[in-house]
């Protein structure tokens, strides 16, 4: 008679006499401690950006139309602009968006604040900072993100619409991510929207004048962005432009015989 080989199977593994480990995979995990340095390295650092990706997604999936706002972190309430923001917020909660900031102070806060005040859902994509640095009380719904590519893509696929309030770098990095997004037809339905004419009129004509005339840019290309002053066009261009694209993606379904 054969004497039996020893057998150890280890999750989908089987080993079978001389092949088997000499000890199990949990005791590697958990008996060592081994060097820590691999915490600062690159492969790990894709798997904290892996996990920032699916916190997002899970958190933001359910969220329904939604609109993001962007605009400078140092406003102060006493100022018209954090005024106008707070109005901005509250309209497009009363029509139906949830608003979505960066989680910050000034026109941030604002919108947040008025999305609330007006019983709409309003969310906050912190980021972490050099400096402490927390998410404003009007926020239903809050995630800090470690990185910035990663809560960018947050705003991009998690609304429908950007409204941009007025603001210093930040704020034209987010605009300037947003053109050039709708541009390149990388996204396709996305009205991006500058709310204070005062303040976008002059970088409007600049683009029109340096960019435009200079061939940097095509004709349709400035048209990209909507300027206005009043908060009830803000909702009612966004509006248009959904119906427009519903339109003719009815259109196309037609055309398609889907
Ligand atoms: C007081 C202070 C400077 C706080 C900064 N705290 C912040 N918290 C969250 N998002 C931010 C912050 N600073 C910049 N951002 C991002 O950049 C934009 C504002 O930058 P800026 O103030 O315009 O250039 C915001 O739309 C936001 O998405």
């Amino acid at each position: 008679m054969t004497e039996s080989r020893k057998i150890r199977r280890a999750g989908p593994l089987t080993f079978h006499g001389e092949a088997i480990p000499e000890t199990t995979t949990d005791q590697r995990l958990l008996d060592r401690r081994g060097p820590a340095e691999w915490v600062h390295t690159d492969p790990w650092r894709v798997m904290r950006i892996q996990s920032e990706f699916v916190e997002g997604f899970g958190l933001l999936s359910e969220v329904g139309q939604a609109v993001s706002v962007f605009g400078s972190a140092r406003t102060r309430p006493d100022s018209p602009h954090y005024t106008l923001g707070e109005t901005v917020g509250a309209k497009l909660a009363g029509a139906g968006y949830t608003v979505i900031t960066g989680g910050g102070p000034g026109m941030m806060e604002a919108a947040n604040k008025g999305a609330q005040k007006a019983g709409g859902t309003s969310i906050g994509l912190g980021i972490e900072l050099p400096f402490e640095q927390s998410l404003n009380e009007y926020i239903d719904i809050g995630v800090t993100f470690r990185y910035f590519f990663v809560r960018k893509t947050m705003f991009v696929k998690y609304s429908q619409a950007f409204v941009v309030m007025p603001g210093g770098f930040g704020t034209l990095d987010e605009l300037f991510e947003a053109i050039t997004l709708v541009q390149t037809g990388k996204v396709t339905r996305f009205p991006v929207v500058l709310v204070g004419t005062a303040f976008w009129g002059g970088l409007r004509d600049w683009i029109r004048k340096n960019l435009l005339e200079e061939g940097l840019i095509s004709p349709g290309d400035p048209d990209i962005m909507y300027l206005t002053d009043d908060p009830d066009d803000v909702v009612s261009i966004i509006r248009d432009a959904h119906v427009n694209l519903a339109r003719k993606d009815a259109e196309a379904e037609t055309e398609n015989g889907t």
